[in-house]
């Protein structure tokens, strides 16, 4: 790979251009640092793009996507009681469905873990924090209810969960890999005793199980997973569901931080990745300048790590993440205490600091 690399910036909607200014700072100083020549090419999307081109998916921001190397995309959508307005209705639907599937973004992996500095953030039980929380979450992306046929007929509503067998494997066969180089435990989270989507997922995780010897696996139905996640959630270590339950299993998750602000994920395809915040578009904090960017700043992270396999760029990023928060600094949704907080710029800039001072030690 030559050191040009080109960078699809979609910030979308709310809080998304906010936190993406941030993350694109943070990238610039880590290509300036290491002699990267990392482009970015910004798109419009989700609302914003409808106000511009009445389509919230325009086929420039998929062409760009497509000269792309990386996908870092911030949040779409306007507020929940606002979904019948034109340039809301279907945003999510047509713009961030709509990549996914477009890029064939089978495998979407949200890393969830209680920071040390942090504990008083999670609202679980010292015992429970202390008890340490590193897990990954691997969610199938491109097919389930999703993406099934969905109709309201005669006041009827449907809409169909379908898997077949491949598109089981694609994201069971990566959580296995990954539990390999983690701690070898994987757990399976379905409905398998309702669900015969479940049943299939059941079969396929057996049939890739042969080729994990090393891997101890086990399977939970996802009313326990969302209630042992809060109870228990040192249990796991790596987690592989469908599409629908890895969406609430983790928001869930996120309640073990404590912010969706920390939350971010890497979406892989077979061609190029994406990579974005677990959470929305905020739109009750959106236009004040007091969103947290950490979840997009280690988003980008993840985009070094996936895409560009550059390890230790994303490391460093990482370790500046943490070292701001050792050093107190907080955005307004990571304390009560209101003495130390700062907005989304100032927690960039904190953040660019650390890493240009841990990169010179
Ligand atoms: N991938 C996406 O683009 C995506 C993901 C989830 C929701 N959405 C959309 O976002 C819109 C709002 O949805 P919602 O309110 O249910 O969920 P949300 O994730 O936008 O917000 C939930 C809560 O978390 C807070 N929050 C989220 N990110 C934060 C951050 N970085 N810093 C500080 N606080 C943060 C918000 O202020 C809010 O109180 C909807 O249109 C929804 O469909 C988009
Ligand atoms: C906005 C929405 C369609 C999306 C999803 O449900 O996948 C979001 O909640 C997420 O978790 O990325
Ligand atoms: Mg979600």
């Amino acid at each position: 790979m030559s050191n040009s690399y080109k960078i699809a910036v979609l910030p979308g909607d709310g809080i998304g251009p906010e936190v993406c200014a941030e993350a694109v700072r943070v990238l610039q100083t880590i290509s300036e640092l290491f002699k990267h020549d990392f482009q970015f090419h910004h798109a419009l999307c989700g609302g914003a793009a409808y106000t511009e081109h009445k389509n919230h998916l325009p086929q420039s921001t998929i062409d760009l996507v497509k000269q792309c190397d990386a996908v870092l995309f911030g949040s779409v959508g306007g507020p929940t009681d606002a979904q019948e307005d034109p340039k809301w209705k279907d945003a999510e639907k047509n713009c961030i469905l709509g990549l996914r599937k477009n890029f064939n973004l089978a495998v979407n992996i949200r890393p969830a873990k209680i920071y040390s500095m942090l504990p008083d953030l999670s609202p679980l039980k010292p015992t429970i924090v202390q008890a340490g929380v590193d897990m990954v979450i691997v969610r199938e992306l491109i097919s389930g209810i999703y993406f099934g046929e969905h109709s309201t007929k005669d006041g009827v509503a449907r809409d169909v969960m379908i898997y077949s067998e491949e598109e089981i494997r694609v994201p069971v066969k990566f959580a296995f890999e990954t539990a390999r180089n983690r701690s070898k435990r994987l757990t399976v989270v379905d409905k398998a005793n309702v669900l015969d989507c479940s049943r299939l997922w059941r079969k396929v995780t057996k049939e890739v199980a042969a080729s994990y010897p090393d891997v101890a696996f086990d399977f939970m139905y996802i009313d326990n997973a969302v209630m042992q996640l809060i109870k228990n959630p040192s249990q796991f270590d790596v987690i592989v569901t469908g599409n629908m339950f890895g969406d609430i299993l983790s928001d869930a998750a996120s309640v073990l931080p404590g912010s969706l602000g920390l939350m971010p994920s890497a979406s892989l395809g077979e061609k190029i990745h994406l990579f974005e915040p677990i959470g929305g578009s905020a739109p009750d904090i959106a236009g004040k300048g007091i969103a947290n960017p950490i979840a997009q700043i280690l988003s980008g992270a993840l985009l070094l790590r996936y895409s560009f396999k550059m390890e230790k760029e994303a490391a460093l990023i990482e370790k500046a993440v943490n070292a701001v928060l050792e050093s107190g600094l907080r955005t307004g949704d990571l304390t009560r205490d209101r003495s130390n907080v700062v907005g989304s710029k100032a927690m960039g800039d904190a953040i660019v600091h650390q890493i240009q001072t841990l990169y010179r030690a």
